[in-house]
């Protein structure tokens, strides 16, 4: 991975999920990717008091960031400019005579993140940093952020940031340096980050965005495109969702870009009137795309689809006053933290809930989508279960430019960014007119806008597929807040969540910064007894790498945690078992008779399916049915 040659700070994949996570947290400071403290081999490992760093930041999300320096101001004594950021550099120099004031340098991170604190290390000596002034690249433009005093002692020092303020380009500026006019003693900087937490109903951008990486960086191929008179060279995982993104954009120009001249937008459902019925409309009828191509080109896409595809739905009353508050009045996560974040793939002005684990501590968490399941039925009678797989909560303020391609919410078709979802909701926790003006749903039709103004508890639903290109209208004051919730077909999401043990695989093996450490925590937290033994085949193969053996170590961890997926692992394997002891090899002769083994699995069987103690998830199973389990795993799988 970028940096990771001359960095220690590489990533702590046990940190990132699960109670044993927190379990081992003792165990942090043998990791070799542990920032908290000094390795053996860093020189300041002699002086504890400088090596650690004086804040607790209480959770395990928060790391140093890996970064380089993109720009820097070019004087140096003695140093290079990459020891300001390398832990092995005892400290960073600069300058000439004339070159010490208001040195900038800009570090850059392999994406776009959170920063939680700008850390630095002085000597102590009076020729250290007065001030620092740091900035951020948004939308092409460096903003500022915050400046602040520096206390020059030989000690890590730290600024923490209090917005949450997304970017992958910082420029931090050391100002008024030191006492001798020529020389700058810095001994190390470090960005300290916070890493989303990532769950099953994490709904994220982000595959699109890595997809197209994936796609416009032809990183790594082994399938070739032919689409006309082009070849594009891809790998097959990237295909599906690479023609997903270029559909949409076809839609964009044929719905919008190509509607010439256009009517004006029509207010289907006004913020002013309570619709005591459900408004119930369509998309125009499929002659109306005047591009046939564009809807089978869909259909090949997505298997799954759901009834009465063109059909939209409002409903007034969905939730309360006092419901809403919930959501609107604290706007804080489970853990006190604040629950938006900036939404960079919608824009600057538009701010995220990180996760559904992450609401508000309330039952309305499950209340609020079954409402919303049952109206999803009603309405599209639609008999098939139905699974709740996204759900986000989304603030927009003011300030962003709204257009097609940008803005606070960019037009799209929610099945091209997350193929899985077949039912779209949106559900409105503030109303235009009151607590907000602008900010209308428009669903983008070939020949014109179709608008539905936002209403407390009204709640728009739709198919997630091509008939519904849509986007939210700027917000042109106060605040508009949203819960947006997506249902699938698919029970076991099968191939979805293996193509994310996939994307682990292929984000190691052609090095794609970045795809590793999104996709491995999505993929282990959507594990469940169906697509389990699959990703145990498909990650086993790198127990003992480096990089991808910690990830697999989860994945055990992870099966043995829960009852469920250990039942299903020993029952879906137990006629392969059998199978592979009669080939094992000597070694492995603790489970080779089948007697033994039937016995071992029918009792590991018997303890799973036992009533799980509250609070306590694990598996209490002797080391001998353990061995049993992790042979299954390694070897019958
Ligand atoms: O905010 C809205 O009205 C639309 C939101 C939306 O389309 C989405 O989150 O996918
Ligand atoms: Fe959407």
């Amino acid at each position: 991975m970028q940096g990771s040659a001359d960095s220690e700070y590489t990533y702590d994949w046990r940190s990132t999920w699960g109670p044993e996570s927190r379990r081992r947290s003792d165990r942090r400071g043998e990791l070799a990717g542990d920032w908290r403290s000094p390795s053996p081999g860093h020189r300041d490992a002699r002086d504890t008091s400088t090596g650690l760093i004086p804040t607790d930041y209480g959770d395990d999300h928060y790391v140093a960031a890996n970064m380089k320096i993109a720009s820097h101001p070019g004087h140096y004594m003695n140093h290079e400019a990459s020891h300001l950021i390398n832990p092995l550099s005892v400290e960073y120099w600069a300058s000439l005579p004339g070159q010490v004031r208001d040195q900038a340098f800009a570090f850059e991170f392999e994406q776009g993140h959170v920063l939680a604190a700008v850390e630095w290390k002085d000597r102590g000596d009076g020729m250290g940093v007065q001030r620092l002034s740091l900035e951020a690249k948004v939308n092409g433009e460096w903003q500022k952020l915050s400046t602040w005093e520096a206390a020059r002692k030989p000690v890590w020092q730290v600024h923490k940031m209090t917005m949450s303020m997304r970017s992958s380009l910082w420029r931090l500026t050391f100002l008024q340096n030191h006492g001798d006019e020529n020389h700058l003693v810095v001994q190390a900087v470090r960005f300290v980050i916070k890493l989303q937490k990532t769950e099953p109903a994490h709904n994220v951008g982000y595959p699109q965005k890595i997809t197209r990486q994936i796609w416009g960086d032809r990183r790594f191929t082994d399938v070739e495109v032919i689409c006309g008179e082009q070849h594009f060279p891809v790998h097959r995982a990237a295909i599906l969702p690479a023609r997903a993104a270029r559909q949409q954009e076809e839609l964009v120009q044929h719905n919008i870009l190509d509607r010439s001249p256009g009517q004006p937008p029509k207010t289907m459902v006004t913020a002013a009137s309570w619709i005591r019925e459900p408004f119930i409309w369509s998309s125009p009828a499929a002659r109306a795309y005047r591009l046939p191509l564009l809807r089978p080109m869909f259909a090949n896409v997505y298997a799954n689809c759901a009834k009465f595809r063109r059909k939209r739905v409002a409903v007034d009353s969905v939730i309360s006053e006092e419901e809403a508050r919930v959501y609107t009045h604290d706007a804080k996560d489970a853990h006190g933290d604040p629950l938006f974040q900036i939404d960079e793939m919608f824009g600057v002005d538009a701010e995220c809930s990180t996760a559904f684990q992450d609401w508000p501590d309330n039952p309305l968490n499950q209340e609020i989508p079954d409402r919303i399941r049952f109206l999803i039925r009603r309405h599209f009678s639609e008999k098939r279960p139905l699974h709740l797989v996204g759900a986000m909560l989304r603030r927009t303020r003011p300030g962003g430019e709204c257009g097609y391609d940008r803005g606070p919410t960019i037009c799209h078709v929610d099945k091209a960014n997350i193929s899985y979802y077949d039912y779209s909701a949106i559900l409105y926790l503030s109303t235009k007119g009151t607590d907000f003006e602008g900010g209308q749903l428009a669903f983008n039709d070939p020949c014109r806008d179709e608008l539905v103004e936002p209403r407390l508890g009204r709640c728009v639903m739709f198919a997630s597929g091509p008939h519904h290109l849509h986007q939210a209208k700027a917000v042109t004051s106060g605040t508009r807040m949203i819960m947006a919730m997506w249902y699938s077909l698919n029970c076991k999401l099968h191939g979805e969540q293996i193509h994310m043990v996939c994307e682990v695989v292929l984000g190691h093996k052609y090095d794609i910064p970045g795809l590793v450490e999104y996709a491995a925590p999505v993929a282990l937290g959507n594990i469940n007894p169906e697509n389990c033994v699959s990703q145990v085949r498909i990650l086993r193969a790198y127990h003992d790498d480096e990089r991808l053996g910690p990830v697999f170590e989860a994945l055990l961890n992870k099966i043995h945690e829960s009852p469920q997926i250990f039942k299903s692992v020993c029952e879906t394997q137990k006629a392969r078992l059998h199978l592979a002891c009669t080939a094992l090899p000597d070694g492995l002769a603790l489970v080779t008779t089948k007697a033994l083994v039937t016995a071992m699995s029918d009792s590991l069987i018997r303890c799973c399916a036992a009533p799980r103690r509250q609070g306590n998830p694990t598996i209490k199973a002797n080391s001998s049915q353990v061995t049993v389990l992790n042979t299954m795993l390694h070897v019958a799988v």
